[in-house]
């Protein structure tokens, strides 16, 4: 680009006539010493061109709209108030880990302290737990119903959890994806396999965990929603599940009272994947 800058623009005579003439005085080193095109010489001003000290007027410097009327001249083009790279696109985030580890806590704080982010509602056949709210926590829908949008091809991807039917609704994420919004889907690490095997590297994968298994089962005794039996199987598919972080981007631990570091370090995660060179680019 330098190239075809000069060869338009220094080929011109460089004068301003009546102001003071500080182009090769001023004209950014840096930029000079990176290109072999733009050499000194050819900024440099003929004796006719250099102004008189004498007669030129108590300040020397130019006003900004000169200096930028300088540049450009010397550059051949305007500059532009244009964004010089393009916004970031898009991203799904999938939040997973074993039970308790506290993706739910993490996902509720997270909707809390950033914007720009839409947290996917699962649909799911298990019963409505005290607290929660149909529409926000979960769709709660019949096995039936449930079926049925297996049938019709609506969920992402679909699993039998612990005896109950959890989904992503695909439309919710295309709707919100066309707003502009980043996308968060919360599964466990059955549903993370799955998702991929769909999405691949277009997605950013965070897996969830606590700082030691004793307070990860401490957690699910604490919360009272299980039984003994549950707690069994869930605490056992927690040792297993484990084994499958090689397959996440990143790991997050959830450290008793230190939910807010947790969260941080999610947004921290977002912040880097928007920052990215080469970005991630999802199609749902
Ligand atoms: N950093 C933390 N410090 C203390 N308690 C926490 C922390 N994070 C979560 N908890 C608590 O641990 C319990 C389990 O958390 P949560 O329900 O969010 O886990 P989960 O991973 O969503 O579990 P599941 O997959 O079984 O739904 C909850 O009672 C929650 O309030």
């Amino acid at each position: 680009m330098i190239r075809k800058l000069c060869s338009s623009s220094f080929s011109r005579s460089i004068i301003f006539p009546n102001k003071p003439i500080f182009i090769s005085r001023s004209f950014p080193q840096p930029l000079l010493r990176h290109s072999s095109a733009l050499s000194y010489s050819s900024l440099k001003m003929t004796d006719t061109q250099i102004p008189d000290k004498s007669s030129s007027s108590s300040n020397q410097s130019p006003t900004k709209p000169e200096s930028l009327r300088s540049l450009e001249f010397q550059l051949g083009s305007s500059f532009t108030a244009d964004p010089i790279i393009p916004p970031p696109n898009q991203i799904v985030i999938v939040i997973s880990g074993p039970s308790g580890v506290g993706k739910d806590a993490v996902i509720n704080k997270l909707r809390e302290v950033r914007e720009g982010l839409h947290f996917v509602v699962t649909a799911t056949s298990r019963p409505m737990r005290p607290g929660e709210v149909d529409g926000k926590d979960y769709f709660f829908v019949s096995r039936d119903q449930f079926l049925s949008m297996v049938e019709n091809e609506e969920l992402l991807e679909y699993a039998l959890v612990y005896g109950e039917y959890k989904g992503i609704p695909k439309k919710q994420i295309q709707e919100f994806m066309a707003k502009g919004e980043d996308i968060v889907l919360r599964v466990d690490i059955q549903g993370a396999q799955t998702l991929r095997r769909i999405l691949g590297n277009s997605a950013v994968f965070i897996f969830l965990v606590a700082e030691s298994e004793l307070a990860m089962v401490e957690r699910l005794i604490d919360r009272k929603t299980e039984s003994q039996e549950e707690l069994l199987v869930r605490v056992a598919t927690a040792r297993e599940e484990v084994r499958h972080l090689k397959n996440f981007d990143y790991v997050v631990v959830n450290a008793k009272g230190r939910l807010d570091d947790a969260v941080n370090r999610v947004e921290s995660i977002i912040d880097a994947e928007k920052s990215k060179v080469h970005q991630r680019i999802v199609r749902i």
